[in-house]
């Protein structure tokens, strides 16, 4: 196998690893599908596709982030340790962040075409 294709295998499979290990996550590609599924019913406009995938893969990518995080920190620190929490708490407040702005712009999104 080649290099690149070997890269994109890790890749998957570190995606895949994110999704049978990780609860959010699931919580997160089930959003999408509804989402996804709503915006194909009433018509979503192409700006407004681009923005709802963005914010999808945005906060998908910061939910495998903050699971990095999480591991690299147990690996470093098994025990407990105010860095150790400070580092897996700031990691998951950037999930909370883009998920936070994902719900705010699908409401901007979505209310239009709901009560025009
Ligand atoms: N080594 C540690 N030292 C200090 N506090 C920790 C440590 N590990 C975890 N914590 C604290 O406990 C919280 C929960 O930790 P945990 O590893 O269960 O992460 P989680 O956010 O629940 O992740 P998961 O998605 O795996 O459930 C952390 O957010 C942090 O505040």
């Amino acid at each position: 196998m080649s290099k690149l294709l070997r890269s994109f295998s890790y890749a998957f499979a570190g995606i895949g690893a994110g999704i049978r290990t990780q609860a959010n996550m699931r919580i997160h590609i089930c959003a999408a599908i509804i989402v996804n599924a709503a915006g194909i019913l009433v018509h979503l406009e192409r700006f407004e596709w681009l923005v709802i995938i963005l914010m999808q893969a945005a906060v998908m990518a910061a939910e495998l982030v903050n699971t990095a995080v999480e591991h690299v920190v147990d690996l470093a620190s098994p025990e407990q340790h105010p860095l150790a929490k400070a580092a897996k708490d700031t990691a998951a407040g950037a999930v909370l962040i883009l998920a936070i702005a994902a719900v705010i712009i699908g409401l901007i999104v979505f209310v239009p075409h709901l009560w025009p």
